[in-house]
């Protein structure tokens, strides 16, 4: 089937918007005009409602969206809502993560379960509850998933995280097997080191950071931006031919070996 150009104005849900890459992905979205639903989880209200001004500000329309990604009943009352109140989906980024940094001895079941039932958990049950109803449109669509440089490395402090980042990669390529008949490509993106909240407390060791930088060849860390533009770009019809894919975004960091 020839994927369908979107019909603008596309409707796009990101989750984890309320902050970081996803909140700077709904605004990019926005710019263009689309319908965004900006997901949070429970307690994040407040940071959603500052991400739907700034896709207002931009020129889209926003939609507020309580879901926890990890709750197989949240995702389905928010796929409800969603389509109630605009029909399918032109774009799904899957984007909501947490990385709680952890020695390998001090994890336990709990905080393990936690990490992969938001992180991959999150992404198989939004993305069944979503491309469901735009197998049914007809119209064809993205579904873009924010995987990691984690995928293709280990982490001392991740050995849960990136596990789930890895995961996710491998779900987007089989999904891009079962989609890609309807005209539905599945691709991930695999930032490295973007400056965010999920950041915040392991970067205040300045080795680390300094390490981090002299790693990434075009000399700076990323900022949230720098993900979204590439997003928008996999949302555009000239990436239609691209499906299963894994798209590294860390300024040249992972092949800086020497
Ligand atoms: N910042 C970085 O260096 C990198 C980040 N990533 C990935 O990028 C994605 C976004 O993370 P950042 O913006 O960096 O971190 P962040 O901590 O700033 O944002 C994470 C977002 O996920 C949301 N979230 C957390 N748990 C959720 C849940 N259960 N349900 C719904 N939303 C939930 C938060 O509300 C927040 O908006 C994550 O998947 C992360 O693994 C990947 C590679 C590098
Ligand atoms: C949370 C990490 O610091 C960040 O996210 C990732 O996936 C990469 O490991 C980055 O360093």
């Amino acid at each position: 089937m020839n994927v369908p150009v979107p019909q603008a104005p596309r409707t796009v849900l990101v989750t984890g918007s309320a902050r970081g890459i996803g909140r700077a992905t709904a605004a990019r979205f926005g710019r263009e005009g689309a319908r965004v639903v900006v997901n949070h989880p429970p307690g994040e209200r407040g940071f959603a409602q500052e991400t739907a001004e700034l896709v207002t500000a931009a020129g889209g329309t926003p939609l507020v969206v309580e879901a926890d990604v990890a709750d197989p009943d949240a995702v389905t009352a928010m796929a409800r809502t969603v389509h109630d109140t605009w029909g399918s989906l032109d774009v799904l980024v899957n984007n909501a993560g947490i990385c709680p940094f952890a020695d390998f001895f001090d994890i336990d079941v709990a905080l393990w379960d936690r990490v992969q039932h938001v992180n991959l958990r999150g992404v198989f049950l939004v993305t069944q509850a979503f491309t469901r109803a735009m197998v049914e449109a007809g119209r064809g669509g993205r579904v873009l998933s924010v995987s990691s440089i984690s995928a293709w490395v280990g982490g001392s402090q991740q050995v849960h995280y990136c596990t789930t980042k890895a995961g996710i990669s491998s779900l987007m390529k089989s999904l891009a097997i079962v989609l890609g008949p309807h005209g539905i490509t599945c691709n991930a993106v695999l930032p490295g080191a973007i400056a965010t909240d999920i950041n915040k407390d392991d970067w205040t060791d300045t080795a680390k950071v300094d390490y981090f930088r002299s790693r990434i060849p075009v000399g700076r860390m990323g900022e949230p931006a720098d993900v979204a533009g590439v997003l928008w770009l996999l949302s555009q019809p000239e990436s239609a031919y691209m499906n299963g894919s894994d798209v590294l975004v860390d300024g040249g960091m992972f092949v800086n070996l020497q």
